[in-house]
C-alpha cells in the first residue's frame, strides 16, 4: 500500500510529465520523425552497400532531378558510359539499371525467372490490396502473374491474335476510323484535304479494338462514356509516373502532404469499379455453352469450369487483367501511329518512297498482313519508327525474385532492375547516328527487308509485351492504310513539332496536319463498316 504522500507525489509527477509532452508536442513529433526517418535511411544505405555504382543522389528525391525526363535514354547513356552498362539509380528507390543488349540477353537466358517479379510499391498495392505478389498482369509476379499471363495469351490466340480472325476484326475498326476521317475532307480547287488532329480519331479506332477484345462493346465516336474512361485512364497513368506520386510509393506517410494523391486513389478506384460493373452485366448474360467472345466472358467461363486454379482468378483480378490489357494495348499502339503519321511529315522524302512502294505492290487493294513481305520499305519504317520512338523510355520494371550475380554485384531479391530498352535502341555502336529517322538502316543493299535482332521495342524474355502479335497486326493495318488512302503534311509549311513530352509513355505534343486523300474512292479492306 502507498501512504497518501507518496501518491500525491506521482500524481504531481504525473501532471509534470503530461504538461512538459503538452508543451513539447512539436518538438517530440519532430523527434520521432527524424528517429524514424534516420533508421531508415541508414537501413538503406545498409542494404545498397553492394549495388553497382552509379550517379550521386539527393536525399528522399534520389536522382530524379539529374535525368532528362523527356529523353531518359540519353542520361542513362551518359551514366553507362560513365559506370558502364550495369549501374544504380535512386528515384528515389534504388534501381539497378542494366543498359547492355548482350548483357539484356544473357541475364534473360540466365536468370529469366528470377528478373521476372515487378515491384510491389505502395502506389499500385493500393488496388491490389497489397497483395504481396501484386495482382492482375502488368504488375503482379509468381503464380498468380503466370497464370493471368497464361490464360491472357492463350484467350488472345483463341480469338485470332496474329491470325486472320483477328485481322477482320481490326479491319472492321480501321474501316470505320477512314470513313470518319473521309467525312472531315473537303474539295478545295480539286484537292480533298482538311486539317485533323488524329489523336482522337486513333484512340477511338485502338481502343474500339481493344474494347471490342475485352468487354465485347462497341463505342459510337465520341461517346462521353469512353472519354470519360479514357481521361481516367491516362490520368492515372501519368500520376503513376509522377515525381510526386513516386515520393509516395517510397515514404508512404508522404501522402498526406501530396495534394495529388487523393485524386490519383479517386479515379485508380474508378477504373477498377468501372470494370467490375462491367463483369457484373457480363455475369447476368453469358453463357457457359457458346463460345466466348471477348475476354470477360472467356475468363468467367474458365472460372465457372475450372476450379483447379481458382484461388488465382477472381472478379478483382479479372477487373485488374481487364484493365491491363486496355492500358497495355491503348496508348503504346495509338502513341505509335501518332508518331508514325508525325515523322512522316518532317520526312516526305520517306512518305514518298511508302506511296511509291504501296501503289507499286498494292494497287488499290487493301493491305493484309501475310502480304507484308511484300512491302520491304514500309517493314523498315515500321521498324524504324519502333526504335526511335522508344514509346516506353522507362520500360516497365522488374523485380528480382532471387539474389543474382551481375558483372562482380549481387542484385538481391527484391531489388528493382530495369531492362533498359532505349540504351540498346540509341546506342551508336548498334545504330549509327540514333537520333535520325533512317529506314534504309532496316534494308541491305538490294532494297530488301533486313531485320535488326537487337531492335526490342517489345522488350525480351519472360515479361516480353503480351500483346506484341496484336500490337505489330495493328501498327501495320493501320499505318499502311492511312499511307495508301492520304498524304500527311504541315500546315502552311509550318512542321509540328517533333520534340517528346515527359511521361511514362513517350507521347508527342498535340498536332494538327494537313490530310489529302489519294484516291477518288476509299481503300479498305472492310467496306460494309458503319458508325452506330
Ligand atoms: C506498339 C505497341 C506496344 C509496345 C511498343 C509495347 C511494349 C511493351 C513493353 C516494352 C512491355 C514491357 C516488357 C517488360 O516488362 O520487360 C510491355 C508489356 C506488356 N504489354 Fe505491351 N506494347 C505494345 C502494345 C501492347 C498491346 C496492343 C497490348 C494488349 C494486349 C499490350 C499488353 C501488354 C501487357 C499486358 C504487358 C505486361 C506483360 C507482363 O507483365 O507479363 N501491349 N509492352
Amino acid at each position: 500500500m502507498y501512504d497518501r504522500e507518496s501518491v500525491v507525489q506521482l500524481q504531481v509527477m504525473a501532471s509534470h510529465v503530461w504538461e512538459f509532452l503538452g508543451s513539447h508536442r512539436v518538438f517530440l513529433f519532430v523527434m520521432a520523425c527524424v528517429l524514424m526517418l534516420t533508421r531508415r535511411y541508414l537501413r538503406f544505405l545498409n542494404a545498397t552497400r553492394f549495388f553497382p555504382p552509379g550517379p550521386p543522389r539527393l536525399p528522399f528525391i534520389g536522382n530524379a532531378l539529374n535525368f532528362d525526363q523527356a529523353y531518359p535514354h540519353q542520361t542513362f547513356l551518359k551514366y553507362k558510359k560513365i559506370y558502364g552498362p550495369v549501374f544504380t539509380i535512386h528515384l528515389p528507390n534504388p534501381i539497378i539499371v542494366i543498359a547492355d543488349f548482350d548483357l539484356l540477353k544473357k541475364f534473360n537466358s540466365l536468370f529469366g525467372n528470377e528478373l521476372a517479379g515487378r515491384p510491389s510499391g505502395y502506389i499500385y498495392g493500393l488496388f491490389s490490396k497489397h497483395q504481396p505478389d501484386g495482382d492482375g498482369i502488368i504488375l503482379c509476379q509468381g503464380e498468380r502473374w503466370s497464370a493471368q499471363r497464361r490464360f491472357a495469351l492463350r484467350t488472345l490466340r483463341d480469338f485470332g491474335m496474329g491470325k486472320s480472325l483477328l485481322e477482320n476484326k481490326i479491319n472492321d475498326h480501321l474501316s470505320l476510323l477512314l470513313k470518319r476521317m473521309d467525312s472531315y475532307l473537303e474539295n478545295d480547287n480539286g484537292v480533298c484535304k482538311a486539317n485533323i488532329d488524329l489523336s482522337l480519331h486513333l484512340s477511338f479506332c485502338v481502343g474500339g479494338i481493344i474494347n471490342d477484345l475485352v468487354m465485347g462493346r462497341h463505342h459510337y465516336f465520341g461517346d462521353p462514356e469512353f472519354l470519360y474512361f479514357k481521361k481516367l485512364i491516362d490520368n492515372t497513368l501519368k500520376g503513376f509516373a509522377s515525381p510526386s506520386l513516386q515520393l509516395v510509393d517510397a515514404v508512404p506517410l508522404t501522402r498526406f502532404i501530396v495534394p495529388y494523391y487523393r485524386q490519383y486513389i479517386r479515379e485508380g478506384f474508378a477504373i477498377q469499379n468501372y470494370f467490375i460493373e462491367e463483369i457484373k452485366k457480363h455475369m447476368k448474360t453469358f453463357d457457359v455453352t457458346t463460345e466466348p467472345t471477348n475476354f470477360i466472358d472467356a475468363y468467367l467461363k474458365d472460372m465457372s469450369e475450372t476450379h483447379s486454379h481458382s484461388k488465382h482468378m477472381s472478379i478483382q483480378t479479372l477487373a485488374i487483367d481487364s484493365g491491363d490489357l486496355w492500358t497495355g494495348g491503348m496508348e503504346t499502339t495509338v502513341t505509335s501511329i501518332l508518331w508514325g503519321v508525325l515523322y512522316l511529315i518532317h520526312y516526305p522524302e520517306v512518305q514518298t518512297k511508302l506511296h511509291d512502294e504501296i501503289d507499286n505492290v498494292l494497287d488499290v487493294t487493301p493491305a493484309m498482313v501475310s502480304e507484308r513481305h511484300l512491302l520491304p520499305y514500309v517493314q523498315a519504317t515500321i521498324d524504324e519508327l519502333l526504335r526511335i520512338i522508344n514509346v516506353l523510355p522507362w520500360g516497365i520494371p522488374h523485380q528480382a525474385l532471387a539474389d543474382v550475380e551481375v558483372k562482380g554485384h549481387t542484385i538481391r531479391a527484391g531489388t528493382t532492375v530495369m531492362m533498359q530498352i532505349g540504351a540498346v535502341h540509341f546506342d551508336e555502336t548498334i545504330f549509327p547516328e540514333p537520333e535520325k529517322f533512317k529506314p534504309e538502316r532496316f534494308l541491305d543493299e538490294y532494297g530488301n527487308y533486313k531485320p535488326h535482332k537487337k531492335l526490342i521495342p517489345f522488350g525480351m524474355g519472360k515479361r516480353q509485351c503480351l500483346g506484341e502479335s496484336l500490337a505489330r497486326m495493328e501498327v501495320f493495318l493501320l499505318f499502311v492504310s492511312l499511307v495508301q488512302n492520304f498524304s500527311f503534311h504541315a500546315i502552311n509549311d509550318k512542321l509540328p513539332t517533333i520534340e517528346r513530352r515527359a511521361g511514362m509513355t513517350s507521347v508527342p505534343h498535340p498536332y494538327i496536319c494537313e490530310i489529302r486523300k489519294r484516291h477518288k474512292n476509299l481503300i479498305m479492306a472492310n467496306d460494309s463498316q458503319n458508325e452506330k
